[in-house]
């Protein structure tokens, strides 16, 4: 593994802090965690439109997508999944450097790796966001017929069914979508962002 000692880092003339006071905006990486079929893509769509009408500039990465290409060669073993979720963080920590609001929807079932990525960022950019929905409820929804798959014993290693989900501790925000709307949650979440002074233009 080659180490630092023959590479040396950049610096740019242009900073974050010079693209904050382009944008209007602070950089944060909005990191969505939950079973599948918890809401995690549905309300990071919604929230990235309400977002985008504020002026805001965002970029959304989402399981599925990103699984479709970045990490293709990747499939759902702890190790791979941890694997998945580094890459992620990596790829969210340069998009926050451009300035950008990073809306993640990954399930992104282990809290060490969720915490990596936290420690990856600078201090307040992380913002864990706990889409929290019971299995009973994510099973009922089956958006895209899995656990139907699952209970058919076509499909194994299914988050929450047999592999792990280690909800957050400590997250910045919960959402509970077993009892609130999608647009609850999305108001929940500007609610946070304005109280906390990450959209600076209100
Ligand atoms: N075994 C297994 N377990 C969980 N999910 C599975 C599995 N196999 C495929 N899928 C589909 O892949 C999506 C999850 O990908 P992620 O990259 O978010 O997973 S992870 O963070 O690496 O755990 C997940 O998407 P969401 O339903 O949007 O969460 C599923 O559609
Ligand atoms: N309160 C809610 N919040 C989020 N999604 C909800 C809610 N109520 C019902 N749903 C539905 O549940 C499904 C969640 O699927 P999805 O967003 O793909 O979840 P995930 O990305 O976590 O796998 C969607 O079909 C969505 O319309």
């Amino acid at each position: 593994m080659p180490e630092s000692e023959n590479i040396k880092w950049h610096y740019s003339k242009v900073t974050k802090e010079h693209r904050r006071r382009l944008n209007n905006h602070k950089s944060a990486v909005i990191w969505f965690t939950g079973l599948s079929g918890s809401g995690k893509s549905t309300i990071s769509v919604e929230l990235e439109k309400e977002l985008h009408h504020l002026g805001v500039r965002t970029y959304r990465l989402d399981g599925d997508n990103i699984r479709h290409g970045l990490n293709k060669d990747l499939g759902f073993g702890p190790e791979e999944r941890k694997e998945n979720i580094r890459r992620i963080g990596e790829v969210s920590k340069l998009m926050a450097d451009a300035g950008l609001v990073v809306l993640t929807a990954f399930i992104s079932p282990y809290r060490a790796d969720r915490d990596d990525v936290r420690n990856l960022m600078e201090h307040g950019e992380f913002i864990e966001v706990f889409v929290d929905a019971s299995i009973e409820t994510c099973e009922l929804r089956d958006p895209k017929g899995l656990y139907k798959k699952v209970r058919a014993g076509k499909l194994t290693g299914f988050t929450g069914i047999d592999a792990p989900y280690e909800a957050p501790v400590k997250p910045e925000i919960t959402v509970s979508t077993d009892v609130e709307s999608i647009e609850k949650s999305v108001q929940t979440i500007i609610s946070y962002l304005r109280m906390k002074g990450y959209l600076i233009s209100d």
